[in-house]
């Protein structure tokens, strides 16, 4: 079935992996039995349990006998737990439970029983026992919901879950499929767990798993599907008063999230910035050995201008107080087209790129947290320099990173290109290229074929019709923007951005995020060169080897 737009890519759990549907004998059941029973299970002659949120339940002692209690036993009674380093699911914002990285260690942790089985059901041995025997058995626990199965419809709250094929059924509902209807026949909710699959930047394809909460199995019927079998399906519901779904923002990481930088493995330096940034940022090094820091540069936070650049002082001013919010009266926001360049959420986001931005400036009447101020306000993410195998120096962010959120300036020496030294090789000049961007694909896209590079080696390059005037030097003297590196498939993208005057070839040069980015994932920007465009000094075409590792890798760098 085709997925509406927004919805998760289809997943696929090994068919075997579903195919017996039959229930299975997991967790035993607590000598603590609740009298109080669950408003989940609906059934009026039980007392009135605690209502759980969504997340992972911690205590036995507060949940049902038979939705919560017993997934609460099985988790108590696991003797394995997810080493933090193999945890890989995130959703950021909300905590929404537990995360997986493979049906193993769904299992391992107990939220679900059933290493074979999508639905994870307390057998009928149940019904022996005192506390449970009011119950017709199997009853369903948790399912995994992936998309193996034609005829499977999700929206986030309202499901259909199909079962699979229906030769094997006769007609009769067994196992998986049987515990879902006395589901439904004794409202009993189950707890849904869906199978993710990671978009990952080296085309590799792995499978993660999110724990959404607690749905109601409202109805079952039987149904021919678009295979000529008849198959049976289930309406399930998400019950209300859990934590609003975030499916849609799971995200995939791999490795751990460090909690503070003395617990970095690898660590030569604890903030490369000295002090400047209001959030240190360390560098570690598991590559060298010895391992050592960056050097050869000093840290600067914001560009300094050579002595022979003039930086024209900007006269205009928006006479907005506090924030600026209205596009109409705000001269800042005509500037941009008659709106403002970002929206609030998230501290800032940009809402597109665009060939210029044009935020508040050192005499308008708003304040320093102004939205149109964004990239003025510094980095906000916990990043960290790290020491690559082939690339040298990288960074990466431990916190996820929303779509259009301020990264960093790439600052260093504002200098006339003119100016640049040609007998030494230097990687960190960066064109200030508003005119490029201007008249390329509005950023945001991959940069035209004859555009010169926005970065580039000193050497000259053999494309001069717009030789930018001026340029950011980041050898010498550079923020953390000099250690991003090239990437074919990039998830950062190059702003100009003017505030204090408006000169556009005097732009600052900005650095976003393209995508939702997860934890410790490499930020990249697309450095644009056309392969061929550096020349030697002799005039021969230079090369240098890709090493982004994307799947759409170009294999070079120019
Ligand atoms: C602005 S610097 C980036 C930081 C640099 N890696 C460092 O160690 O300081 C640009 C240089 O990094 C290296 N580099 C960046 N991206 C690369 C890539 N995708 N593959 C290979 N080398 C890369 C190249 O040497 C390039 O000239």
């Amino acid at each position: 079935m085709k997925r509406k737009k927004g919805q998760f890519t289809s997943s696929k759990v090994n068919p075997k992996g579903r195919e017996s549907g039959s229930a299975s004998l997991n967790g035993t059941p607590n000598d603590s039995q609740l009298e109080n029973s669950c408003t989940h299970c609906d059934t009026s002659s039980k007392s009135k349990p605690m209502l759980r949120n969504g997340s992972a339940p911690t205590s036995p002692t507060t949940s049902c006998n038979v939705c919560e209690l017993t997934w609460a036993n099985k988790m108590m009674q696991t003797k394995t737990t997810v080493h933090p380093e193999k945890r890989i699911g995130h959703v950021p914002g909300v905590d929404v439970g537990q995360q997986f990285g493979t049906r193993a260690e769904i299992v391992a942790t107990g939220l679900h029983g059933n290493w074979s089985s999508g639905i994870d059901c307390m057998s009928t041995s149940y019904a022996n026992m005192d506390k449970y025997k009011s119950y017709t058995y199997p009853l369903a626990v948790s399912m995994v919901l992936s998309w193996q199965y034609e005829d499977v419809a999700d929206n986030g709250y309202d499901v259909v879950y199909s079962s699979q094929g229906g030769s094997n059924l006769k007609g009769s509902l067994r196992g998986g499929y049987l515990a879902l209807k006395n589901n439904v026949d004794q409202h009993v909710p189950v707890r849904l767990i869906r199978s993710h699959i990671s978009k990952e930047r080296d085309s590799m394809q792995r499978w993660f798993y999110t724990y959404d909460g607690l749905y109601k199995v409202v109805r079952y019927w039987a149904e021919k599907c678009t295979s000529g079998f008849t198959v049976f399906k289930f309406g399930l519901k998400r019950l209300e008063g859990q934590p609003p779904l975030t499916i849609n923002q799971a995200t995939y990481y791999e490795g751990h999230i460090p909690k503070s930088i003395a617990e970095l493995r690898g660590l030569v330096c604890e903030d490369i910035t000295g002090g400047q940034e209001a959030i240190p940022i360390p560098a570690t090094n598991l590559i060298d050995d010895p391992p050592a820091p960056p050097t050869g540069y000093k840290y600067v936070k914001s560009n300094e201008v050579a002595e022979n650049v003039k930086i024209p002082i900007r006269v205009s001013r928006c006479g907005c107080e506090g924030t600026c919010t209205d596009p109409s009266i705000c001269s800042c926001a005509k500037l941009n087209g008659a709106d403002f360049p970002y929206v609030r959420t998230g501290g800032g986001r940009l809402v597109e790129a665009k060939s210029v931005v044009y935020e508040c400036g050192l005499k308008c009447g708003c304040k320093d947290s102004c939205v149109n101020r964004t990239s003025q306000q510094g980095i906000k993410y916990r990043l960290e320099v790290f020491r690559t195998p082939k690339k040298g120096w990288a960074v990466r962010s431990w916190d996820f990173i929303p779509a259009g959120s301020f990264i960093c300036e790439y600052a260093g020496k504002l200098m006339r290109t003119k100016d640049i030294d040609n007998t030494i090789e230097n990687n960190y000049i960066f064109d200030i290229d508003c005119l490029q961007t201007m008249n390329g694909l509005e950023g945001r896209e991959r940069r035209i074929e004859e555009s010169p590079s926005p970065v580039r080696p000193h050497i000259k390059t053999n494309v001069k019709k717009l030789e930018p005037e001026y340029c950011v030097d980041a050898g010498p003297i550079g923020n953390v923007g000099r250690f991003i590196n090239h990437s074919c498939d990039p998830n950062l993208f190059v702003q100009c951005v003017l505030s204090s005057h408006l000169n556009i070839k005097l732009a600052r040069v900005m650095l976003f995020a393209a995508e939702n980015i997860p934890p410790l994932q490499e930020l990249a920007c697309d450095y644009g060169y056309p392969v061929g465009s550096v020349l030697d000094a002799d005039g021969n075409v230079k090369e240098m080897a890709c090493h982004c590792g994307a799947s759409i890798c170009r294999g070079r760098l120019f």
